[in-house]
């Protein structure tokens, strides 16, 4: 079957406990998939099982089909997964260019290719072409971020995997990057998005799940937790 998911996966970072315990989920490819929860309900530890970073103890991790829980982190990415961590992880005193070229591991082989590529992303994003031998510990949060972006690109993923993309953004930029994710669906990649800013990322979403404890309470279009959305952010905040 298509598409990226986790089926009844149990994880967690010690013998003695588990931080996901029967978790399912699925990723479609051209859908944007929210992950929400409270703070330590598994949100990030989803995606490091996702994208091979913690291995699931049972259960399935498949991309189109595949059981790829045993398929190191790398050999994912030649697989189709494209991964923008939490935070900031450009490298301030190497060029835009340089940082973007990073993404390069499916084209190491191939230096042609490689500046190819770099060539296409740097269209794709004029701002980063403007200043492309610029440090990038020079430029805004924002830009920061999406050359963290243009980096994921690279490898032209199917599906991404994208964790608290405005965390740390000055909210001018957040949007952009939102605007960014919303074209990444639009042209066929499979977003999941992991979000603390639960109404920012319903205004992307085409599926919800929301995790608590490790485990998967609800799940459902974004429709149905619009209207309530106020009520389910209450409950995790225990506001009576
Ligand atoms: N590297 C780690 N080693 C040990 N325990 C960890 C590690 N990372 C997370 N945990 C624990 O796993 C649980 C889930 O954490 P996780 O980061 O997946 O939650 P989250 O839903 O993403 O939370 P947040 O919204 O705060 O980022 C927490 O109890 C956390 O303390």
């Amino acid at each position: 079957m298509n598409g990226l998911a986790l089926s009844d996966v149990t994880a967690g970072y010690h013998a003695e406990d588990l931080v996901l315990n029967g978790v399912s989920l699925g990723v479609p490819k051209g859908r944007t998939t929210v992950l929400i929860g409270p703070n330590g309900s598994g949100k990030s530890t989803a995606l490091r099982v996702l994208c091979g970073l913690l291995s699931a103890r049972e259960g399935r991790v498949e991309l189109d089909g595949e059981d790829v829980n045993a398929t190191p982190p790398h050999e994912r990415v030649r697989l189709g997964l494209g991964v923008l961590p939490q935070g900031r992880s450009v490298f301030p005193s190497l060029t835009v260019r340089q940082n973007i070229e990073l993404g390069a591991w499916t084209f190491r082989r191939d230096r042609r290719g490689r500046r190819r590529r770099v060539e296409e992303l740097l269209d794709r994003y004029p701002v980063l072409a403007e200043r492309s031998e610029v440090l990038a510990g020079r430029l805004s949060g924002g830009q920061q971020r999406l050359t963290e972006i243009a980096r994921m690109m690279m490898s032209d993923p199917d599906y991404v995997l994208i964790d608290e993309p405005g965390a740390g953004l000055a909210p001018v930029f957040v949007q952009d990057v939102y605007e960014e994710i919303r074209a990444l669906a639009d042209e066929g990649k499979g977003v999941l998005l992991v979000d603390q800013n639960v109404r920012k990322a319903m205004t992307l979403a085409d599926y919800v799940y929301v995790l608590e404890l490790g485990r998967k309470r609800q799940e459902g279009s974004p429709e149905r937790f619009t209207e309530d959305l106020t009520g389910v952010v209450r409950e995790w905040l225990r506001i009576e």
